[in-house]
């Protein structure tokens, strides 16, 4: 009897301490994230408390983990690329280790002898000007100024070769530190009738944003895609690409997205909007439907 006491009592401390351990582990998870949702920053008021929610979330960092993801491996001209798609239609994936340490650091050092300047946004007659929607400092670097920025173009449209990397506005840095950010928005470009952008009327519209990451944040600072559920928490030298535009040249509107606070640590990221006319992929489809993620991944 005494032996099947002391048993019970044994048991009941154990479930006694294990419970403890769960509930304080439940609560620190809770409590972490409640707190970096308290955390203020300079153009706070554009980000919803549930978009926060989903940037400060820890399960979204490992999209590779989950049950559904697709990872591919695909050989273009023998050179490897790794492919992550979270999302088919429309596409959004990740190029894993696309670039190799060489250019992400020589990218850097670029940018450190560049002055990256506070950004401005465009309003809707096209005209820049300073706003707390985002906050964070960058340049731009020509490809045909600065070899670092060609070499990376060239990688680019290399190992995809669906999209045509030529037809781009000039690749632009954007600088991240604690407190920066860049609230949820669409790249796809809405002027007013009238207000006349040359470029516009040259190469179209934004049909792609092609995001490449030279500094991962220590802490914040993924890219969150809120139709998706999703957010991209990419290292340094990998790469993502979305589709701005539907197949017959129209705004997409599931793919919103926005640059998530940073809490600590710098984010460093350089950007390619990839325009419409003259890509082979309009050519090929025109329905008023977003494209399909199989488009990335055929050889050509
Ligand atoms: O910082 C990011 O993660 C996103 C940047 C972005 O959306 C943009 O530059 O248009
Ligand atoms: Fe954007």
């Amino acid at each position: 009897m005494r032996t099947l006491l002391s048993f019970f009592f044994s048991q009941l401390v154990v479930i006694i301490l294990i419970n403890f351990y769960y509930y304080g582990k439940f609560n620190f998870t809770i409590k972490s994230m409640w707190r970096k949702n308290e955390i203020t920053f300079s153009g706070d008021e554009y980000w919803d408390e549930w978009e926060r929610d989903m940037c400060d979330n820890p399960d979204k960092d490992e999209t590779w983990r989950y049950w559904d993801s697709l990872c591919f491996r695909k050989f273009q001209n023998f050179e490897e690329v790794r492919i992550e798609v979270l999302s088919w239609s429309p596409p959004l994936v990740i190029y894993r280790n696309f670039f190799t340490k060489k250019q992400v650091e020589s990218y850097l050092q670029l940018l450190k002898i560049q002055s990256l300047e506070e950004q401005e946004v465009v309003d809707e007659k096209g005209k820049p000007f300073i706003s707390k929607v985002r906050v964070a400092n960058g340049t731009v670097t020509p490809f045909d100024q600065y070899p670092e920025a060609e070499s990376l173009l060239n990688t680019a449209s290399r190992l995809i070769p669906a999209i045509d990397f030529s037809i781009s506005e000039d690749i632009s840095a954007l600088s991240y530190n604690p407190g920066g950010h860049y609230a949820v928005h669409y790249d796809y470009l809405e002027y007013e009738e009238g207000s006349d952008d040359e470029f516009m009327n040259e190469f179209g519209n934004r049909m792609a944003t092609f995001i490449m990451v030279f500094k991962k944040a220590t802490s914040g600072g993924g890219t969150l895609f809120p139709s998706f559920g999703t957010v991209v928490r990419a290292d340094a030298g990998d790469a993502f690409l979305w589709f701005d535009s539907k197949e017959n040249g129209e705004m997409d509107m599931n793919v919103e997205h926005g640059g998530c606070p940073v809490y600590d640590g710098q984010k460093v990221i350089s950007t390619i909007w990839v325009r419409s006319y003259g890509q082979r992929l309009f050519q090929e489809h025109n329905r008023n439907r977003s494209f399909d993620a199989d488009v990335l991944l055929r050889s050509y």
